[in-house]
């Protein structure tokens, strides 16, 4: 594996769970944005967001995903916001291929409806906010260079077994394309 493999998309699309299993079927690290700046805080998300605010949380998460995309290749799981910063973006398009997993916005609030770790979704209508995040980050999502639609009753493993297909295939693409020119 030459480069990283970054997963993108909205909280709950399985970035974190898809990643663990690819990264087991590669045989390469994993890492996970979100759980490496909790680390090196030694503080929980929705800690560090109401602690330091959404501000830190953000510069933290680029320093970080720099140092991951330094490193040698591996599975990076990005927080769902991520991808929103442009140097985030440019970071991740220098060493890995972005791979957004597209998910329903009714899969995607059944999966973190119940969950209290998710800073952003502690509001008075959070399915409200999470429809609004997802209307206003899809466009930026599109823009990843491999879209996985998950679907519902897929298991993390048939998702991740498609993300690597669809890895597959592209890379075929790029070398029949390299070998064209
Ligand atoms: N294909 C799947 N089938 C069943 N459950 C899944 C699947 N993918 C993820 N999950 C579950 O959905 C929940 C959310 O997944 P996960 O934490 O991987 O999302 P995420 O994209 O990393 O979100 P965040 O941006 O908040 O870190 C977890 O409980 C996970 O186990
Ligand atoms: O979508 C987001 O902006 C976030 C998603 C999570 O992964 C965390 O990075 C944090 O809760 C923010
Ligand atoms: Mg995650």
């Amino acid at each position: 594996m030459k480069r990283s493999i970054v997963l993108i998309g909205m909280m709950g699309a399985g970035k974190s769970a898809v990643g663990a299993e690819l990264s087991r079927r590669l045989g390469v690290p994993h890492l996970d944005t979100d759980a490496e700046i909790a680390r090196a805080a030694a503080a929980t998300i929705p800690e560090i967001f109401a602690r330091d605010g959404e501000d830190f949380f953000r510069a933290r998460e680029t320093e970080v995903l720099g140092r991951v995309l330094r490193g040698p290749p591996a599975v990076v799981s990005t927080g769902g916001g991520a991808w929103m910063r442009p140097a985030n973006r440019a970071l991740v398009a220098g060493a890995g291929v972005s791979v957004w997993l597209d998910c329903p916005l009714a899969l995607l609030w059944h999966r973190v409806r119940h969950k209290p770790t998710r800073p952003l979704l502690q509001t008075p209508d959070p399915l409200g906010t999470l429809t609004r995040m997802l209307a206003e980050r899809a466009p930026s999502y599109a823009l990843a260079e491999l879209t996985i639609e998950v679907r519902e009753g897929d298991s993390i493993e048939t998702t991740a077994g498609r993300v690597l297909d669809a890895l597959r295939a592209h890379d075929a693409a790029n070398s029949l394309s390299a070998q064209e020119k």
